[in-house]
């Protein structure tokens, strides 16, 4: 089948065979981490302690439980917005315009939250239902994967994805066809993104501090300080919501298996791994140590936060006072490219002050188990392959003004190292 870009995009993630692999592989990722995490041993590279049949995964209430979560994040994100942002310039020149309500929507997730427990709900309950809520969460993903893939069959040319369009459908199928699928001004990606994950990720860490104080009295210095610093993250994101717009996401990725699957399973079920590891292995932990990881968390924040806003300063209006001082370098297409402050130090400061929060909300489960790592082990993969990708895109946006950028800032994450 020829592809309806008419040039084909060079194939990402080690082609149909990479992608099918890994439609195999992150699953069963996940489900390893959700059986290990409650093991005795709790081995990141060792052997579940049983594999789950049918019966333990599937069930029907877990099915409704989590379609009545995305129902009630769908029906947060319909509320009024106190503020419609436009999207990137698309390939007909139109924007999208997406309303900014994600952190009111946490708020209001909590508020209910709140009362539900009040009322009885028994929060504690959750950390035993995450297997079959994950099946959920992953039998849904498969299933909505495949409504976005038929649905790009109707889609104009002008709404598809610079990748994601090989005519191969196995390929197609994980990195997604279509770049922004809508229905009427329901925006699928960018709901995924921020909200059922992201909040169902503080969620679970919630119920599992719950459910620590239910069994040992009271929630330990080390749950506390996993569930702070994952807040912080999480409302951060929400909070600068319009940031997400132009992430390569966003604006460059289709919506496809991949970004379906870790939105809505990968996120909630792994990310909270480290408060899962915490309920089933308590850690003792001082407050001297406690108010080292408190800073290195403080620091990576520092220059996560730091990074991005002056990044997101700049491209709104390279004139704004906190900006205007900064060195930059002109491009073709007009835009510049920051060379001093944050922008200076490293190619993608945002990218190591996030490793550095990772490195934090891991220390707090000690040094005798690796499995707490996983989140830093696989960020950093993560990371490295999307500064390359990053890396690739701005040389075919900026060409010789990269090339530039890259001689006076040779470093790409870590300076002086990578
Ligand atoms: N927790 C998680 O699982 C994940 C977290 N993240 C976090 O999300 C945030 C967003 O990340 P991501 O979207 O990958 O990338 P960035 O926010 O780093 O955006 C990269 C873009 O920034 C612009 N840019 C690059 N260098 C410069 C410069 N010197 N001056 C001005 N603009 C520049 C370019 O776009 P242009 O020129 O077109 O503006 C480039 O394409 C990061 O903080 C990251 O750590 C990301 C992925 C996963
Ligand atoms: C399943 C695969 C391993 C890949 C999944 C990738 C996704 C989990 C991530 C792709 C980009 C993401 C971003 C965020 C969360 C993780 C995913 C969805 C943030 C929302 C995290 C908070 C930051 O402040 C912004 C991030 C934007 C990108």
């Amino acid at each position: 089948m020829a592809s309806p870009q008419g040039s084909r995009a060079p194939l990402e993630f080690g082609g149909p065979l990479g992608a099918a692999a890994l439609m195999l592989l992150l699953p069963a990722t996940m489900f390893h981490l959700l059986l290990v995490v409650r093991s005795g041993p709790a081995r990141l590279l060792g052997p579940p302690p049983y594999l789950p049949g049918l019966q333990v995964l599937w069930s029907p209430r877990m099915l409704l439980l989590w379609l009545t979560w995305l129902g009630l994040q769908a029906a947060l994100y319909l509320l009024p917005a106190r503020k419609v942002a436009e999207g990137q310039e698309l390939k007909d020149k139109s924007r999208l315009l997406y309303p900014i309500n994600g952190f009111q929507a946490l708020m209001l997730t909590a508020l209910l939250v709140g009362l539900a427990v009040l009322a009885g709900l028994p929060l504690g309950a959750l950390p035993e239902m995450l297997l079959p809520l994950a099946f959920a969460a992953t039998f849904t993903t498969f299933i909505f994967s495949l409504f976005l893939y038929l649905k790009a069959l109707v889609a104009p040319a002008s709404a598809l994805a610079p990748g994601g369009n090989s005519g191969n459908p196995i390929y197609d199928f994980f990195l997604g066809r279509e770049l922004n699928p809508r229905v009427w001004s329901f925006d699928f990606k960018y709901f995924c993104e921020l909200r059922p994950g992201l909040i169902g990720w503080v969620l679970i860490n919630l119920a599992m501090l719950m459910q620590e104080a239910e069994l040992r009295g009271s929630p330990s210095l080390a749950m506390w300080l996993v569930n702070g610093f994952q807040l912080l993250y999480v409302g951060d994101a929400l909070w600068h919501e319009e940031a997400v717009l132009t992430t390569m996401d966003i604006t460059h990725d289709g919506f496809g298996f991949m970004l379906a699957f870790g939105d809505l399973a990968w996120v909630p079920f792994t990310y909270s791994l480290q408060a899962q590891f915490l309920l089933h292995h308590p850690q003792p932990l001082g407050l001297p140590v406690a108010s080292v990881i408190c800073l290195i968390n403080a620091v990576g924040y520092y220059i996560f936060r730091g990074a991005n806003s002056q990044k997101n300063t700049f491209r709104k209006n390279p004139s704004d006072p906190r900006v205007a001082d900064l060195e930059t370098i002109p491009t073709a297409t007009g835009r510049q490219l920051l060379v001093s402050g944050w922008w200076g130090m490293v190619r993608h400061p945002n990218y190591l002050g996030d490793l550095i929060m990772a490195l934090a909300w891991s220390l707090p489960c000690g040094v005798s188990h690796l499995l707490p790592y996983f989140y830093l082990l696989y960020f950093t993969a993560l990371l490295v392959h999307r500064e390359a990708r990053d890396e690739q895109q701005c040389l075919q946006k900026y060409g010789l003004a990269w090339h530039e950028y890259c001689r006076r800032v040779p470093y790409r994450i870590l300076p002086y190292i990578y």
